[in-house]
This record gives structure tokens, sequence and C-alpha cells, in this order.
């Protein structure tokens, strides 16, 4: 977990090291007519703020952020940042995914202006870029927000891209605003200790629901950002994994994996995986996800319930 002498460091203008540890990306409820369910979406943000986890990222795939217009996108984040701005021991990751650069760039200003502590870039991929424009999208938004730091998320299975360490590194020597990078290729290991072991050194945090988390975190993963109605398991799993109890960190991952590992296997999967847990942890009332979606079947909404039931110590009803 964070602590009290890197909060320090935050408050002295880094708000990256309050990324460290678990990141959750947080769910955008619906009503069961398909509208953002706003009241509900504070509750996901007080409850994942509860779980004392010091960063929270929105919008992200988990989010359906692609499933969002631009007046509702605006709206919820306001409700987050109203939550985050005033308080100098959390830190409100905000996400850019559009394809031109120069709208990536004017969101993450505006981002910033609104009270964003970092901005995750998630690089275009629409028409697949070229590795040079693409890298010059990223030095812009990078320019554009300087010195407020970045999380560059390199979400291969979702979006096609190719990254790798020396552009990355090569990026991080002119800005060194780059700060963290998610990874989520598969496996994740690998070039997060290619990334640690470079100069200069590059943190990562993964992400993909942690289905590699024990291994990220040995090759020196400094975070996870996986969804977030499962927030004080990953949280238990992590401080096991890092404070010295590491044999019982893995016990206890190894027992989620057999659910993160199924419903990982496509994203609208685990995303309506994980709307119903937090229907059925109380936290709002419609799991209800904006098409195209997943529609859950019998046996999947079992293995939700089976999951509760196994996890009933860490994972208490919310209402
Ligand atoms: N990478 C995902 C969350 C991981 O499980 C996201 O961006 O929502």
């Amino acid at each position: 977990m964070v602590t009290t002498e890197e909060i320090e460091t935050e408050r002295a203008g880094d708000a990256s090291v309050l990324v460290r540890g678990v990141s959750p990306v947080l769910e955008v409820p619906f009503t069961g007519d398909g509208e953002v369910d706003y009241d509900g979406f504070d509750r996901v943000v007080r409850y994942v703020l509860g779980t004392g986890v010091t960063s929270v990222m929105f919008p992200g795939f988990a989010s359906e952020f692609h499933k969002l217009s631009e007046d509702e996108r605006r709206r919820l984040t306001e409700i987050l940042l109203s939550q985050t701005r005033d308080r100098d021991d959390v830190a409100a990751v905000i996400a850019v995914q559009d394809h031109a650069t120069q709208l990536a760039a004017r969101r993450a200003r505006e981002s910033v202006e609104a009270g964003a502590d970092l901005i995750n870039l998630l690089p275009p991929h629409f028409l697949s870029p070229s590795r040079g424009s693409l890298e010059q999208h990223v030095r812009t938004v990078l320019t554009t927000i300087d010195p407020v730091p970045m999380v560059l998320q390199y979400a291969p299975a979702e979006t096609g891209t190719s990254l790798d360490a020396d552009l990355l590194r090569a990026i991080a020597t002119d800005h060194p605003n780059l700060r963290l990078v998610k990874v989520e290729s598969s496996p994740p290991g690998p070039l997060i200790a290619e990334l640690a072991e470079g100069t200069p050194p590059l943190a990562a945090v993964e992400g993909y629901a942690g289905v590699q988390l024990p291994d990220a975190v040995r090759r020196g993963a400094v975070g996870t950002q996986p969804g977030c109605s499962l927030t004080e398991l990953y949280v238990e799993i992590w401080r096991r994994l890092t404070t010295g109890d590491g044999e019982a960190g893995v016990d206890l991952h190894r027992r989620l994996l057999p659910y993160i590992s199924y419903w990982m296997l496509d994203t609208e999967r685990i995303i309506a995986a994980e709307k119903l847990i937090s229907v059925r942890r109380g936290l709002f009332a419609s799991a209800y996800c904006r098409e195209p979606a997943h529609r859950l079947d019998a046996e999947e909404i079992r293995m939700v319930d089976r999951l509760l039931s196994e996890f009933a110590d860490l994972l208490p009803h919310l209402a």
C-alpha cells in the first residue's frame, strides 16, 4: 500500500505515487432502460474511495467509456472530481481515448483544469495509425499536460496497438511526466521487467483484471488497475503479495483466478459480470450494460453467486 512518505511525495507534486497498489477503474451504472444512474455512480465513487485505495481511474473499458455521450462523460467525471480535487491523499486518473491528437490534447488539458491528478492516455488505434504518428500523439499530449503525470495504457488485446520498451523509453527520456505504463499485454510480466530495468527506468501497473498479478508483482509492477466491484479482494491480494506474505497472496489470487480468467476472455463479459456483482452487493439497482453487450447466461450468473459466497468475508453487502 502507499506509505506516509509517498503521500508526502505527492504533496510535493508527484501524484503518480498514489497510483501504486490497487487503482480501480470505476464502473458506470445504468438504469434498467439504459440511462446513466448518476446517484449510483456517486455511490460507486464513495464505495471505492472508502476501501482505502489511493487512486481511481475513470473512464476505462470497465466504465464502458465507448458507450458514453460527451455530456454523460462530463457529468460523471465531475461527480468523481468533486470527491477528489480537494484531497491530496487520493488521485483521480482521468482517461483520454480520442483518436485525433488535437482532441486528445484538448480533453487532457480540460481534464487537468477540472482537477485530474493524472491523465491516462490510450493511444489511437482506429485505422492502424503508423508508429510515428502514434508516438507523436503521445508526445503531444505529454507536452500539453506537462508537468502533470501520465499513465500510458498499453492494451493490445482491445486495440491491436503494438508498443515496445525502446519506444516507451525514448518518449520517457524526453518527457519525464510519462510516469507509468499500464501494461495489459499477455503476459504483462516481461515488458514490466524490461521497463523497470531500463534507462530511464519506467514504473508499470498491470491491468486485465489482475489475471497475471503475482507474476507482474514479482517482475516489478507497482500497482494494478482492475475493475472496481471486487476492490477489497484485490486490496487484500496486493497487501499479501507486497508485505512479506507472498504465498498467502498467491493462494488468495489462485482462488480468484478461475473466475477472472474466464470473465476476462472478453472485455464485455467481465463488464457484465462485475455489474452483477455490484448489484448483488447492493451498490446500485440495475446490472444493465449498454448494447452491444454480453448477456450473462445462467451458468455465468451462478458463477457470480459462487464467487460472492466464496469471498463473503472480504466482500460484504454494501447497502
Ligand atoms: N484495463 C481495464 C480494466 C482492467 O481490468 C480498463 O481500462 O477498464
